[in-house]
């Protein structure tokens, strides 16, 4: 751990650059300038969800039970492996079995609250947290159905299980708030029993997945869309409640009890990660946010949304119902088999990169339909149901008797269907966003500001940069931003930056730790750095910034942990890029940003910078690597709200297009000493869609043109 406090001043920067224990306590300067910055805003509390307390749960080993007891076992390996669900931590991944076995073992007969008494029967089935068996009525009642039938489904739960750290399951509450919605099981009683939490509930029969697993591992075309019609309808009802189910998953469906009239009806189970998506008192949405390190759900049927641990909303259950359906069709998905530590990415990333053509070569065109409708719905968008449904509407038979699943619930939605079907042809389709095919990109973002004088240059050999720099130098000019595209630099410089004197380095390393350190020494911060595909790294280092304390994280993976570990000690991120496949984070105390949010994305994260627009905050740093854009927004104690900003992607260098524009004007003769009222905050490359220029860059462009000439 090197000791940076040398010499006559104690040295105020830290270095963080691969281990977070690597941090030298440091030491604020003394009569630093006043209202330093205030740690971001404690992050905003998740919706509930499963878990208080942030329990995560693995049920690996749930479908092994399942397959032994219900079905044949084939080809585990791999159908079974991504059937992990992961939660925050890995510590919490424990087997749930271990945890219960080394408690107590399960009552023979329980009665809870006014309930009949019940004797345990067989086991019907176990999550991650329950075990659900069949429990028939020893005392008390006498129908065959409804609260006291004969034979019940009891889940429990150890009072010592990690569902329970503070007290009944959560998944109570929300089975008391949606009590008697329609294709959920009606919960008659709930209570403890010795050492168990226990929920006496409709007995239900097989799951989607156990029917899928013994016919063959494939289900008809005409089956899988009476399923989506008829989980179309219960999630509308789900979420008409105010809920979204957070694991929509074959495992999670269960139809009812077969030799019953329910036999052909679908139920929805597992409310334990529920969430509400609209606020109960207000009846507002609830708020957009990004914690890239939040995950919840199953992996494998999960919404990329969900992956990189976005707000949960309804448009998110409708991307894992359309996964579960082609994988209910086609047997299998494209992102199984990924192992690892880093599983959830390489998924996620699959997810992403595979086209709507290709998820659903060989299935019928309603199911591709579907998955392009819900997969570009935004955040906060009413799924329309009905049309969601009438997708559907010609691979369903006519005849109620003929059909594998029974769709009242649809049908019942559905009866605008007809035209919708018609509607549906005249809709134009959106934006399709995932297209399967990367491209790069530049995006540079344009933060309005008061006139300055600016410059850039772009397609940078290493040996020509000093020249450039110190040109700029001499006119009185300071770098503000560095990037990188194919080893080549590109450097805007202008007047505004308050910086007082600056070095700079190109060195072979990602990144120089000594060179730093001993810029540091000489009271110079991190302003700039931008990394090079061969690994090398350009760092600009400035007198005048306002920080005193400075850290920096080198990371194979976007450190979005030790991000939030620097934000609760009152650090910001102050500049950040990539170089390969690797991050690197600076982290500065007392800069004038208040309030920090992260946008994670493998595409431009065009909705969620929006959001984060209209709530007063306005990007300060950006990187990309050949995956993954991060940017940082900021709120400032400076009203940075109230600086305009725009982002403009094209695959070249801005530049170009900007000549081009200028070439039939006024300003292309001066354009390049006068767009100083503009100011380019940033630029990199990124993997992003292969547009040219969106039209809104073209809007963009004028309105920046207008600007200009007001100034002439
Ligand atoms: N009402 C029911 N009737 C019949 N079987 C049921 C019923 N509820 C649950 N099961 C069976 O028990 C299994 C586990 O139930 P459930 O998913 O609610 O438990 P969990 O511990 O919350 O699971 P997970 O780990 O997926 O969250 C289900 O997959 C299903 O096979």
């Amino acid at each position: 751990m090197p000791d940076l406090r040398r010499g006559v001043r104690q040295s105020k920067k830290i270095i963080n650059d691969d281990n977070d224990d690597a941090i030298i306590a440091p030491t604020p300067r003394r009569g630093a300038r006043r209202g330093r910055a205030q740690a971001p805003k404690a992050p905003m509390p998740r919706p509930a969800g499963r878990g208080r307390g942030g329990r995560a749960k693995a049920n690996q080993d749930k479908n092994v039970e399942l397959f032994g007891a219900r079905g044949p076992q084939l080809n585990l390996d791999v159908a079974l492996r991504d059937q992990l669900v992961v939660g925050k931590t890995a510590e919490n991944f424990v087997a749930n079995d271990e945890e219960e076995g080394s408690t107590s073992p399960v009552p023979e007969r329980v009665q809870v609250g006014n309930s009949p008494a019940y004797m345990l029967e067989r086991k019907l089935g176990k999550g991650g947290f329950g075990q659900v068996y069949v429990g028939r009525r020893v005392t008390g009642g006498s129908g065959n159905t409804g609260p006291d039938a004969l034979e019940v489904a009891l889940k429990l739960e150890h009072r010592n299980g990690k569902g329970c750290n503070y007290g009944p399951p959560y998944e109570w509450q929300v089975y008391s708030a949606l009590n008697g919605c329609y294709g959920l099981p009606m919960v008659y009683h709930k209570g403890r029993h010795g050492d168990y939490y226990i929920l006496v509930m409709d007995k239900l029969g097989p799951s989607l997945w156990d029917v899928w697993n013994s016919s063959n591992q494939t289900l008809s075309g005409e089956m899988v869309a009476c399923i989506a019609v008829e989980s179309l309808s219960i999630l509308e009802q789900l979420h008409l409640r105010g809920f979204v189910h957070g694991d929509i998953k074959p495992e999670n469906f269960l139809l009812g009890q077969p030799g019953t009239p329910n036999e052909k009806k679908l139920y929805l189970v597992d409310l334990g990660l529920a969430s509400k998506w609209r606020d109960t008192s207000s009846g507002n949405h609830v708020d957009y946010d990004q914690k890239p390190d939040v995950f919840r759900g199953t992996v494998r049927y999960a919404s990329v949304h969900a992956h990189l641990g976005r707000t949960g909303s309804r448009r998110d259950d409708l991307e894992s119902l359309a996964y579960t359906l082609i994988f209910l069709l086609k047997g299998k998905l494209p992102w199984q088999g990924f192992v690892g530590d880093n599983k959830g990415f390489l998924v996620c990333k699959k997810k992403m990169a595979t086209s709507a053509d290709h998820l659903c070569y060989f299935c019928p065109p309603p199911f591709k339909q579907f998955l392009e409708m819900v997969t570009n719905l935004r955040f906060d968008e009413e799924p329309n149901y009905a049309k969601l449904i009438a997708v559907f509407e010609n691979c369903l038979v006519s005849g109620a008797s003929l059909r594998p699943i029974r769709i009242d619930g649809a049908l019942k939605v559905g009866q605008k269907r007809g035209r919708l079907l018609t509607d549906l042809e005249d809709t134009q389709p959106r934006k399709k966003i995932r297209l399967g095919t990367p491209a790069n990109q530049w995006i540079s973002v344009y933060s309005s500001r008061t006139p300055m004088k600016q410059r850039y240059y772009y397609n940078v050999k290493d040996s020509r940069l000093d020249q450039h720099v110190e040109q700029g130098k001499n006119d009185g000019i300071y770098i503000s931003c560095v990037a990188s595209a194919q080893n080549l630099w590109a450097v805007i410089m202008d007047a505004g930056t308050g910086f007082t004197s600056q070095v700079h380095e190109i060195s072979p390393v990602f990144l120089r730790k000594e060179w730093i350190m001993e810029q540091w020494e000489k009271n110079y911060y991190i302003t700039s750095l931008a990394g090079a595909s061969n690994g090398s790294a350009l760092v600009v280092m400035s007198k005048g910034t306002p920080y005193t304390q400075q850290s920096y994280k080198v990371s194979d993976v976007f450190p979005f942990k030790w991000i939030n570990k620097k934000w609760k000690e009152g650090f910001v991120v102050t500049s950040m890029t990539t170089a390969g496949n690797k991050w690197a984070i600076v982290m500065s105390r007392d800069s004038s940003y208040i309030n920090q949010v992260v946008e994670l994305d493998f595409l431009y994260p065009s909705e969620g910078i929006h959001r984060r627009w209209e709530n007063g905050y306005r990007i300060t740093s950006a990187a990309a690597n050949e995956d993954q854009a991060a940017f940082i927004l900021s709120t400032s104690k400076r009203r940075l709200q109230d600086v305009n900003q725009e982002t403009l992607r094209t695959t070249a260098f801005p530049c170009t297009h900007v000549k081009e524009k200028w070439s039939k004007n006024f300003y292309y003769r001066v354009a390049v000493e006068r767009i100083e009222n503009y100011h380019f905050a940033l630029l990199r490359r990124v993997f992003g869609q292969n547009d040219v220029v969106y039209p809104s860059c073209h809007h963009f462009l004028e309105k920046w043109f207008r600007n200009v000439n007001q100034h002439f």
